[in-house]
């Protein structure tokens, strides 16, 4: 069974970048606080995770960071997706994880918050512009899709630039809209995500044909 690790004290208590693990994380999780980082991260453990796999719906503030392993499909050439997530509250902070070696970044922004658009389109559009992500895929999980009012998708258009950023970096930015509080059956963007995270570790999109088999 997969396992969540938790590792509070993020950069302070040892847990950063410059501490030594054994593993290297694949996928860098960030987003302003209460965006819905550690609850898609505890929701993609279900999507090929065991039917046993328990879903836990409550989260707390990430004061640091910690980790997902996130299982992948059957014949996959690997067994799990490594993803770390800083938190909100980590943001002047979240700059230390980017010359790390992972593979690819999710930027994570609640739709339902009108209030904290602008400031996460902003944090993108940094994160983007980043030199030591220059090279690396991002995907922009548009989160709380789920909830009765959501600002839509022209309207993020409009106010973000979204259509303009995807014009800008089409092969390097994917855009996506989920739910965390809904089963993988229910909003299939989910397994999609993983899979796109399997595609950017393995650095190879054919590696998704052995999903299909
Ligand atoms: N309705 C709904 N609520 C969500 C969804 N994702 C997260 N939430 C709720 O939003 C709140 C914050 O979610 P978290 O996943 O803890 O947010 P976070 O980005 O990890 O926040 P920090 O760790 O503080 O950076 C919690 O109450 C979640 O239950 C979603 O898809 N739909
Ligand atoms: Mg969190």
């Amino acid at each position: 069974m997969s396992s969540v690790t938790m590792s509070n004290g993020g950069l302070c208590c040892g847990s950063g970048p410059d501490s030594p693990t054994d593993d290297t994380d694949d996928i860098l999780f960030i987003g302003l606080q209460g965006s819905g980082k550690t609850l898609l991260g505890q929701r993609l453990r279900t999507v090929y995770g065991k039917a046993s796999t328990a879903f836990r719906l409550a989260t707390t503030e990430t004061n640091g960071s910690q980790d997902f392993r996130i299982p992948t499909f059957k014949g996959c050439p690997f067994k799990e997706i490594r993803i770390r997530e800083c938190g909100g509250s980590m943001q002047p902070l979240w700059g230390n994880w980017y010359s790390q070696p992972i593979k690819g970044v999710v930027f994570t922004l609640d739709v339902s918050d009108p209030t904290a658009l602008a400031a996460g389109g902003m944090e993108l559009q940094r994160v983007l512009q980043q030199p030591e992500l220059s090279s690396k895929p991002i995907c922009l999980a548009l989160t709380k899709v789920d909830l009765p009012f959501t600002v839509p998708r022209a309207e993020l258009d409009l106010a973000l630039g979204l259509s303009d950023l995807e014009d800008l970096y089409p092969s390097r930015l994917r855009i996506t809209a989920i739910s965390s509080m809904r089963s993988p059956d229910e909003c299939p963007e989910l397994e999609a995500l993983v899979d796109w995270m399997i595609e950017v570790k393995a650095g190879d999109q054919a590696v998704l044909l052995a999903k299909r088999k």
